[in-house]
Parts: C-alpha cells; structure tokens; sequence
C-alpha cells in the first residue's frame, strides 16, 4: 500500500503553505514533524480528503482523490482534535453513522476499542458531552476499528491518560497491523512507536 502526493499546492487566503510538495509513505508508521503552524495538520487534512489541494495529484494506492473522491475517503479515516461534527448525536449515533459509512466495518471490533477505552458507558450520552479525552477516545476507537488503508492520527497522546497511551502505543505498534496500514501521525514528542519514515514539515 501506498500513500502518493505529487506536486501538491495549497494556500489559505493569506497564508502559502504547500508548493510543489511531494510525499510518498508505504505501510507502518510515518512521524509528521514540524514547528507550530508548519502545516502538519493540514496536509493531513488534504491526504484525507478533507480539503482539496489547489494543484497537484494525491494517489492511495491506484485510487486517485481528485478522480474518486467517495472511494477515496472510504479508505481512510482522520482524527483530529476537531469538536464534534453533528453535535445533535449520541455517541452511539456517531459511531453508528461511521460503521454503516465504511463498508466491512466490524461493530464487535469496535465494541472492542470502546470497551478498553473505557466509553460504553457513555453511548447514549449527546456527544457534545464527552469530555477532550473521551472525545478522542471515541475517535481512536474508530480508527483502531475501521477497515481503512490510511490512518491519519493528529497528536495521537494529546489528553490521553497513563493507560489510554499504552493501550494506544500496544494497538499501533501491533505487526499486523503495520503489515497493512498506512499510518501518518503527527507529534510534537518522540511517540515512541515503530517508525518507518520521519517526515519534517
Ligand atoms: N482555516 C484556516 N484558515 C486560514 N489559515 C489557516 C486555517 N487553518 C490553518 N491555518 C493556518 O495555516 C498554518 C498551518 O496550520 P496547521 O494547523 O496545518 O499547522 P500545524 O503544523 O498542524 O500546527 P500545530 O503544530 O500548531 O498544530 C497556520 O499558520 C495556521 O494559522
């Protein structure tokens, strides 16, 4: 598997921040290093799909963005410290939405991830009430969970307590894992995780 960025341009209003920019991440880990504001979280949006590139090509395997954008996004899942989205949903709601998104989703998996993150009891509350960790705990539950090819982790460990870090350290360092999925994260620390690249912003 393969993540491919090519000639990529992008520019807030006022604020030039990609040119030219090429990138190419194979299976494991990739680290996304840069100072605050280097654009970290933004080029992860855009390998995401989750804000269009002003030129250039973002290819995931064979599945190019700009030509398959549905199929593209399916294959990934990004999780960043964002507020909810659909803040009128329950947890339960939320999680539903994205098991009935990705196809061969598997709720048992995710059942899982909640479990050991400590989240069932918190289902039918609205999201809007889960605390910073809980949220991201939500979050990481469906990307430890969902069956994407592309992992998109912004500050994995940010508001995690001491067991919710191991338990996040043991699932992504897991070699089957790595094995099949393209995970780029962003941290400001060592994460103290199997790298197979390191990339400065
Ligand atoms: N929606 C937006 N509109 C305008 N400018 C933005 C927007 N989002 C981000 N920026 C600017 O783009 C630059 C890159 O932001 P980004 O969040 O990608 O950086 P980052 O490397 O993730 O930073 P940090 O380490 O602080 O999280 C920053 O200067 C930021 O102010």
């Amino acid at each position: 598997m393969e993540l491919r960025i090519e000639q990529l341009s992008f520019e807030y209003a006022s604020h030039p921040l990609f040119s030219q920019f090429n990138l190419q991440l194979g299976n494991g880990i990739t680290w996304l290093r840069g100072e605050n504001g280097a654009g970290k979280t933004t080029l992860m949006k855009l390998a995401g799909g989750a804000l269009t590139p002003h030129g250039g090509h973002i290819w995931l395997d064979d599945l190019e963005l700009q030509a398959q954008p549905l199929a593209y996004r399916l294959q990934c899942y990004y999780c960043g410290g964002d507020t909810p989205q659909l803040p009128w949903l329950t947890v339960r709601e939320v999680l539903d939405m994205h098991v009935s998104l990705y196809a061969g989703a598997d709720a048992e998996l995710l059942n899982a991830e909640l479990a050991a993150f400590h989240l069932l009891p918190t289902l039918d509350q609205p999201v809007t009430t889960l605390s910073l960790g809980q949220h991201k705990k939500m979050q990481l539950s469906l990307a430890l969970s969902l069956p994407v090819r592309l992992l998109l982790i912004d500050e994995p460990f940010n508001g995690l307590d001491v067991d919710a870090v191991a338990y996040l350290r043991q699932q992504l360092a897991a070699p089957e894992r790595l094995a099949r999925q393209c995970i780029l994260l962003t941290s400001h620390l060592e994460p103290q995780l199997p790298l197979v690249q390191t990339v400065q912003l």
